[in-house]
């Protein structure tokens, strides 16, 4: 049975990949529509059979609506109520829930990034911890890199928030280059990773276009710092920053700050999701970044020699 979705013409808005455009003039020069990205808010549980209906039927909507690529937040699998119910329900790559994301992904012709899959790897017998594992599947479903999050949280707020990630997580060992998609040049971060400039500056290096933090923030952090960081994240990067949150009650213990938003490379916030679960969009437009970039050239002004290479010294190919 046909799904609804193919009554819709899926890639009105979307260019193909930059590898088969060719040179960004060629990009430039092609007049196109603009690519149109998805950001999800969502409300996870523990029950991960909930979650998927509820990604699911929100990356149908925004394949509906024409995007590319579609962003879901950290803990989009779920949230658990303990570490000891985070681990059970952990999967591999190749388990049945990335299966049900890939055959959605191929059915809706859309990229997604699954931002913080609770994700058991080949060392789980001896480690008994996972890793936080940025996913990106490619619009026939095929996975195009997986980012395992290499900052952990661990802040203790006396009385109000207490995290230790690493005490059920192990830290990833790499930052993942840029990867080409129909929106632009995508890096990968997740989360606490936003409050590190030195992962941003190493992918902007790398040839990065859009930075990605999928996010389950907490309120009292959330409501200081949120904006503020990911704002100056696509002002310091000349990039479009991309951020989709959990929000609300995921648990009778835990509350997520939410505010999904999307800052263009001056730091504009150009699309926002208001309270509760819920889509936001906006149109990556990367002759505006290449003009703030020849406005403001940043990149070029730095001064290695007072600073060091800040960034610079990340194993990732130039682009
Ligand atoms: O554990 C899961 O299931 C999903 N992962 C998370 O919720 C992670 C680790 S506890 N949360 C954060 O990194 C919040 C960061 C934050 O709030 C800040 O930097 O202020």
């Amino acid at each position: 049975m046909l799904s609804a979705v193919l009554r819709f013409p899926l890639h009105r808005l979307c260019p193909g990949p930059r590898s088969l455009l060719g040179s960004h003039q060629a990009m430039a020069a092609s007049l196109g529509p603009k690519p149109l990205v998805a950001v999800c808010q969502v409300t996870s549980t523990p029950d991960k059979e909930q979650n998927f209906s509820s990604c699911a039927a929100l990356v149908r909507a925004a394949a509906r609506r024409g995007a590319c690529l579609v962003f879901l937040p950290e803990g989009f699998d779920y949230i658990g109520r303990d570490s000891a119910q985070t681990l059970s329900l952990a999967e591999s790559l190749d388990g049945e829930l990335m299966a049900r994301y890939s055959t959605l992904a191929r059915d809706c012709g859309v990229w997604l990034s699954l931002g913080g899959f609770h994700e058991r790897s080949a060392d789980w017998p001896s480690t008994q911890r996972i890793y936080n594992c940025h996913v990106l599947l490619d619009q026939t479903g095929h996975l195009a890199a997986a980012y395992r999050k290499t900052h952990l949280c661990d802040v203790e707020l006396e009385g109000r928030v207490t995290m230790k990630e690493s005490s059920f997580t192990n830290p990833g060992t790499e930052i993942v280059p840029p990867i080409s998609t129909p929106a632009g040049m995508l890096g990968l971060s997740i989360c606490y990773d936003l409050r590190f400039p030195e992962i941003s500056l190493a992918l902007r290096h790398a040839g990065a276009e859009i930075l990605t933090y999928p996010s389950a923030f907490t309120f009292p952090t959330g409501s200081a710092h949120w904006e503020v960081l990911l704002r100056a994240r696509a002002i310091e990067t000349q990039c479009y920053v991309v951020a989709a949150a959990q929000t609300g009650r995921n648990h009778e213990g835990r509350v997520s700050y939410g505010h999904t938003l999307v800052a263009d490379p001056w730091g504009t916030v150009v699309a926002q999701c208001s309270e509760g679960p819920g889509l936001c969009y906006a149109e990556i437009d990367l002759e505006y970044l290449r003009r703030v970039r020849r406005e403001i050239p940043v990149q070029s002004h730095r001064r290695a020699d007072l600073y060091g290479t800040v960034g610079l010294q990340a194993a990732l190919p130039a682009p």
